[in-house]
């Protein structure tokens, strides 16, 4: 699945050639198929920007990002588009949902870049609303549905084109207690059920726990990797 080496990635900070800093410095990871993790550590660490360069938003200053032998740092800009398209669902708080657009409609629109049948797109976005728990609300729009649903609704967005690995930016940051645990178990369904690819940044440690591993980033570095105990990591490393 995903191996890194010497991930750097440097930005400009202010008008000088020299002020830059360093969201990631040589981070090194490995992420076997199916094996999920949740990336923890103190704003500002890098996670945000980690999961950019994982969902090939972004190509690091330095270093390889492979996923499935493929380097995301060095492909073209038109097969990057394409791993994109067909592999990698992402939630990463940058596209809201289009408000005029049902929640259905809406999950079938993220399909539109495969060229399905339409019959096909609308079949494929009711099955996973089902998987997020949303079947009975499929006709509502945006404004008509509670903030966890509308967060459901974008993880069905990204999961229905069957991606190869699912990567989401703090999805229960904000919720209330309930909506929380709400998405925190579908996560970790995704991860225990279906054994999905699921790479999570988050700082709610109730969601993190229920990760088969974790990864702390502490100023764009990694420092620690653990396995969580108990739950059903199933011997995945
Ligand atoms: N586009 C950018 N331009 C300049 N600096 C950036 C950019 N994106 C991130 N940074 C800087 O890189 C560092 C890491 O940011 P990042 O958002 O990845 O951290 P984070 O761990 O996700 O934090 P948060 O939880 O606050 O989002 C920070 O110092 C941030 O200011």
């Amino acid at each position: 699945m995903y191996h890194l080496t010497g991930v750097t990635k440097c930005y400009r900070s202010g008008r000088q050639e020299e002020d830059v800093v360093r969201a990631l410095d040589g981070v090194g990871l490995y992420v076997e198929d199916g094996g999920g993790l949740a990336v923890q550590g103190p704003a500002g660490a890098g996670k945000s920007t980690l999961l950019r360069i994982l969902g090939g938003l972004e190509r690091p200053t330095r270093g390889s990002v492979e996923l499935d032998g493929t380097d995301l740092a060095t492909v073209t800009e038109c097969r990057l588009a394409r791993i994109r398209a067909e592999s990698i669902g992402t939630v990463l708080g940058e596209d809201e949902l289009a408000p005029g657009l049902t929640a259905r409609q809406n999950v079938a629109g993220a399909l539109v870049p495969l060229r399905l049948r339409p019959a096909d797109c609308w079949e494929l976005a009711g099955e996973a609303l089902a998987e997020v728990g949303l079947s009975d609300q499929q006709g509502l729009f945006p404004r008509e549905l509670d903030e966890g649903a509308r967060r459901r609704v974008a993880l069905a967005r990204a999961l229905v084109k069957r991606p190869t690995v699912l990567l989401a930016d703090q999805p229960t940051a904000g919720l209330d207690a309930d909506a929380r645990e709400g998405v925190a178990d579908l996560f970790a369904r995704l991860w225990s059920e279906r054994r999905l690819s699921c790479i999570v940044a988050t700082e709610d440690e109730a969601l993190a726990r229920r990760a088969p591993r974790r990864a702390t980033l502490s100023a764009g570095r990694v420092t620690a990797i653990t396995r969580c105990a108990g739950r059903d990591a199933g011997g995945h490393h």
